[in-house]
């Protein structure tokens, strides 16, 4: 008997969630061609090979945003399979330290509360993103 199955690439991302002085957090807005097109994300990207995680979340913000920040406490870690494309998004809470963020690889960035984030088009993933984020706060769990 012969079965047939398909597994679909798997992409281990790094994923930050920065904060500023006024408690915002920033986001981005995916470029409208590519997958997830116009969704808007936490920044983040693909793991490169004998990186942490934490290394990982510096680097890709640095090339993103053109900013340095603190990567601070461990958020949550999501496995989530579009019908694509299988991710794991380890998201990290991280502090701006310096520079002014500038979309260099994204279409628009904002700072928002996290109130506002409902306003917003995320990836299905991200749902469980927010509510981690919003549990963090309620419980004080907080940032650093
Ligand atoms: N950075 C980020 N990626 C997210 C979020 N939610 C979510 O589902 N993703 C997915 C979208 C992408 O498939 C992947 C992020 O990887 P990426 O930005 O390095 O990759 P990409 O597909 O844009 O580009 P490529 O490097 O593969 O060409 O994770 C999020 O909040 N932030
Ligand atoms: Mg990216």
């Amino acid at each position: 008997m012969s079965q047939t199955s398909f597994f679909p690439p798997h992409k281990i991302i790094g994923v930050a969630v920065i904060w500023n002085a006024q408690e915002q957090i920033l986001i981005d807005r995916r470029r409208p061609e590519g997958a997830m097109g116009g969704l808007w994300e936490f920044p983040g990207g693909k793991i490169e090979p004998g990186e942490t995680i934490q290394e990982c979340i510096q680097r890709e913000i640095s090339e993103e945003l053109g900013i340095i920040i603190e990567v601070g406490k461990h958020l949550i870690t999501i496995d989530h399979s579009y019908i694509d494309l299988r991710v794991t998004l380890t998201v990290h809470h991280c502090r701006h330290l310096t520079g002014v963020p500038q979309p260099l690889e994204s279409d628009e960035i904002r700072w928002v509360t996290l109130e506002q984030l409902e306003q917003f088009s995320f990836p299905k993933a991200n749902i469980q993103i927010i509510a981690a984020l919003k549990q963090s706060k309620e419980t004080k769990d907080f940032i650093f």
